[in-house]
């Protein structure tokens, strides 16, 4: 016996516990899905032997016909799911049967609660797979073969679930691989085959290939699917329920889509597309790498999930099928990088989602609220990525705002537009690092005062959002912590009679004791319109980077350019009077910068020397 063919007994991964264990606990009220989980798995794998068979006609072994079967046996309380698709080598089994691969997975499973019914529903986000197939069983032992390998590759692995499994060579002659499960008492429902055609037609109705059953007379098998690509088939022809449990196959999500898209384009070139909007983000949405969502079939023959070039990184969240039917079948990697029909379809699929986006925040706002609370942040990456939809893009953005309470990103900017006071000419945000500490800047004051709406942008791509934003429908974009505010050019009835708190002039004696006593950390002193009731506040001009930008960047280690904001001072203030006044110029310095210092504090930033500010104010409390 060599050693490749010796029993071997391997501990499962940690992770591979972990999931193990909360697969069994909290899947259990839904555990039919285990026969969904095993036959999409062996769906996949004639997908996949399919794809390689175009390149090596031999991995047939002369049996073209892919299919996936299901059989009980009542006297040893065993259900198998047998596929001749890829199969798996000895080392393929030990990979992909006793460890997780996924990245991010040790994150994932932190974010458990150890409450089944919010684990449940986050292990179906993750996917589980093969794994469920311990819901019912006590025992499963695999058998497998690889395409292409002799009969003497295969490969018999056996598990109870518990904390490790077997693994050993045998002799297979059928490639493929069955997986049969040992039911645990009192499943034995999955022993009835009513039960399971019932549950096939439920879950599996779409699969492509033929699954099939013993008839029920006892002779011969019968195929229970309809075993045809959901996707070729027309629209009107396919129920609400099929497209959803396409979506779980594809998807491998156990939630329902929130939306799809299913068109067929006839013209020069032809392709199917049927794209699904999830429900929820998936665990490792920020992932930019983590391309997998779209299936590439070229007449319906599988060919890869990792064609990057079908979806830009900031549809990462689509899921779904491509099917061309002009690729050549055997197209490689790197054709795939070039070929011009898959640009073309890349276009098609953007316009299709965005058109699917748009329709949903026009007829059903409240589904949009829950697709932009779940992708919002990532679709805002196209504005950055994608020039030639930018508008369309913005369009669909929602913020925060100024008018609006709580954390709901809900303004559109078309929306802003039209609440826009009379005269005023721009579009203003103001960008944070948390709303709460947006909603309580000092550069609100003046806005709040006369009653102009202004966006609370608190994401991260937020910053580089508005930088590639400069306009909106012919409306400049405008942060209000940048350049000089005219409140007379803001608009609203009241601009033009009222008077603005902070108007008092600052004389260039006081503004240039500031400026020394300031030396270093601002670039300039000068007298604000936008402060109301605030004493101070830090600004940029237009065209440099804000404050809190220069702040993200550094936080990300990413290079920024040194700021030397400019320090505005509320002239009228009474703390500025009190600079007015004071003569000892220790003392001097020491107020301004306790100035300066709770103007950087004020809109969210931290200090370099926080010791340094707490002293300082300390002294100046107890001073009598
Ligand atoms: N019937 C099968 N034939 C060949 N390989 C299989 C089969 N079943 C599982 N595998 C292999 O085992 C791997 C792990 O399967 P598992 O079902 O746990 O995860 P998955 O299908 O990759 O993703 P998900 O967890 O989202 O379902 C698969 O990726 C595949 O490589």
């Amino acid at each position: 016996m060599t050693v490749a063919a010796q029993r071997q007994t391997v501990d499962f991964q940690a992770e591979v516990r972990q999931v193990l264990d909360l697969v069994i606990h909290s899947l259990y009220s839904n555990k039919e899905i285990f026969l969904r989980e095993l036959v999409s798995n062996a769906s996949d794998a004639c997908d996949r032997l399919r794809f390689e068979a175009l390149g090596d006609e031999a991995l047939y072994e002369g049996d073209t016909e892919l299919a996936i079967r299901i059989d009980v046996d009542r006297k040893a309380r065993t259900l198998t799911v047998t596929d001749n698709g890829i199969g798996m080598s000895r080392e393929e089994v030990l990979e992909n049967l006793g460890t997780i691969a996924r990245s991010g997975t040790r994150r994932f499973l932190e974010r458990l609660s150890g409450d089944q019914a919010r684990d449940a529903s986050l292990i179906g986000q993750f996917g589980v797979g093969f794994y469920s197939a311990f819901i019912v069983a006590d025992k499963v032992t695999v058998l497998t073969r690889r395409a292409g390998l002799g009969p003497e590759h295969g490969v018999r692995w056996e598990s109870d679930g518990e904390g490790s499994f077997t693994v050993e060579n045998i002799e297979r002659p059928e490639r493929g691989t069955q997986v049969i499960l040992h039911l645990r008492k009192g499943e034995g429902e999955f022993l009835d085959p009513e039960r399971l055609r019932a549950i096939v037609r439920k879950y599996s109705d779409h699969i492509a290939f033929p699954i099939r059953m013993q008839a029920a007379g006892g002779d011969g098998y019968e195929t229970v699917n309809r075993a045809s690509a959901l996707w070729r088939r027309p629209r009107k022809e396919i129920s609400e329920d099929e497209y959803k449990a396409f979506y779980r196959h594809v998807a491998h999500d156990f939630d329902e889509p929130l939306a799809w898209v299913h068109s067929r384009v006839e013209g020069r070139h032809q392709y199917t597309l049927l794209l699904y909007v999830p429900r929820r983000a998936p665990f490792d949405l920020w992932d930019r790498q983590q391309r997998r969502g779209l299936k590439l079939y070229v007449r319906r023959v599988y060919i890869t999930d990792e064609a990057e070039r079908l979806l830009p990184a900031y549809l990462r969240f689509v899921r779904g099928v491509v099917d061309s039917d002009d690729l050549p079948l055997n197209v490689s990697r790197e054709m795939l990088q070039e070929d011009r029909r898959l640009g073309v379809i890349r276009n098609a699929a953007i316009k299709r989602v965005l058109d699917l986006l748009e329709r949903m925040a026009e007829k059903e706002p409240e589904k949009y609220a829950q697709f932009w609370r779940e992708f919002g942040a990532v679709l805002k990456e196209g504005v950055i990525e994608d020039a030639a939809n930018r508008e369309r893009i913005a369009a669909l953005a929602r913020f925060a705002s100024s008018a609006t309470e709580g954390e709901a990103q809900t303004v559109s900017l078309d929306a802003y537009i039209e609440r826009m006071r009379p005269g005023q000419d721009a579009i203003y945000y103001l960008t944070a690092e948390s709303l709460a500490a947006a909603r309580s800047s000092p550069h609100l004051e003046i806005f709040r005062r006369r009653g102009v709406e202004v966006l609370l942008l608190a994401d991260r791509v937020d910053e580089w959002f508005v930088a590639h934003l400069p306009e909106y429908k012919g409306k400049r974009l405008r942060n209000v912590a940048q350049g000089e505010i005219d409140p007379a050019a803001l608009g609203g009835e009241e601009a033009a009679r009222e008077e603005t708190a902070s108007t008092g002039a600052l004389e260039e004696a006081l503004a240039k004791r500031l400026r020394e006593a300031l030396e270093g950390r601002v670039r300039a002193v000068r007298a604000s319109r936008r402060l109301v009731e605030s004493p101070a506040c830090l600004v940029t001009d237009e065209g440099e980077i804000s404050v809190s930008f220069g702040r993200l960047l550094k936080q990300l280690g990413r290079p920024a350019p040194e700021l030397r904001p400019i320090l505005e001072v509320n002239a009228a203030h009474p703390l500025v009077e009190r600079l007015r006044e004071e003569e000892d110029e220790g003392r001097f310095r020491e107020l301004a910068l306790l100035l300066y210092e709770q103007a950087w504090l004020a809109e969210g930033g931290q200090l370099e020397d926080p010791g340094a500010f707490v002293r300082r104010l300390n002294r100046l409390l107890l001073e009598r």
